[in-house]
């Protein structure tokens, strides 16, 4: 379903990246990266190095549609979230979502290369609120922009997630330093 260049494109990161490397337990049965299909969401995380923010390539396939051609607004919304969610965990946030705006703002092409940027804005105890971008790969339009509210759980209950997501993150700075 995807071409050869779309999976090389996904899976290239830009200036300052660093590819995440997540493990199988966490992405094989994910709701936004769980499909391998290239039929839905097909995505790829990385860390923004210079403010350790998230970014995430994307490509919205023919299963996601909502109006013809274009994809479902719940899609959009889905990455956001998930982008968002993981920008809290990467700066060592255990959270789950508790609240969540997305505004639509240009009609996503099925098929159109994309960007996600997602950053922590502000932390109030266990409150940590976050913002993200989905935009166009190789310009400036902006499909869509979301702001959530997560909040920190007890890491016990996340049980193996939590040491496998510090784990990631201190292979990524030592690969980075
Ligand atoms: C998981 C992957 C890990 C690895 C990540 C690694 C790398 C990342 C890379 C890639 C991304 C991969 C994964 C991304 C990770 C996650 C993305 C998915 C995110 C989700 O999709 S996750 C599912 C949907 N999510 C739920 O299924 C939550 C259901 N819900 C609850 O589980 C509870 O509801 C909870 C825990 C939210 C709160 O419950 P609680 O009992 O612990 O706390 P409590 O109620 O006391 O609230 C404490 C203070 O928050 C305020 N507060 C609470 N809720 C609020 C609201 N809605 N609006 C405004 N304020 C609110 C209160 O007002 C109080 O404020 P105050 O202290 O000031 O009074």
């Amino acid at each position: 379903m995807l071409s050869d260049d779309d999976v090389k494109w996904l899976e290239t990161p830009q200036p300052g990246w660093s590819a995440l490397r997540l493990p199988h337990m966490i992405l094989e049965d994910s709701f936004v990266s769980g499909d391998s299909s290239g039929r839905r969401l097909s995505l790829r995380f990385f860390r923004h190095d210079p403010d350790r923010s998230l970014r995430a390539k994307v490509i919205f396939g023919p299963g996601t549609q909502g109006p013809p051609g274009h994809a479902h607004g719940g899609s959009m919304a889905a990455v956001l979230d998930d982008a968002m969610g993981g920008a809290a965990w990467m700066q060592g946030h255990p959270v789950v979502a508790a609240e969540l705006t997305a505004r639509f703002k240009t009609m996503l092409p099925l098929g159109a290369r994309c960007v996600v940027e997602a950053w922590v804005s502000a932390v109030d105890g266990r409150k940590v609120r976050v913002a993200g971008r989905l935009r166009q790969g190789d310009g400036d339009t902006v499909f869509a922009e979301g702001e959530a509210l997560f909040i920190t759980l007890d890491p016990k209950k996340f049980g193996v997630l939590t040491s496998e997501a510090s784990r990631i993150f201190s292979e990524l700075d030592e690969g980075t330093s």
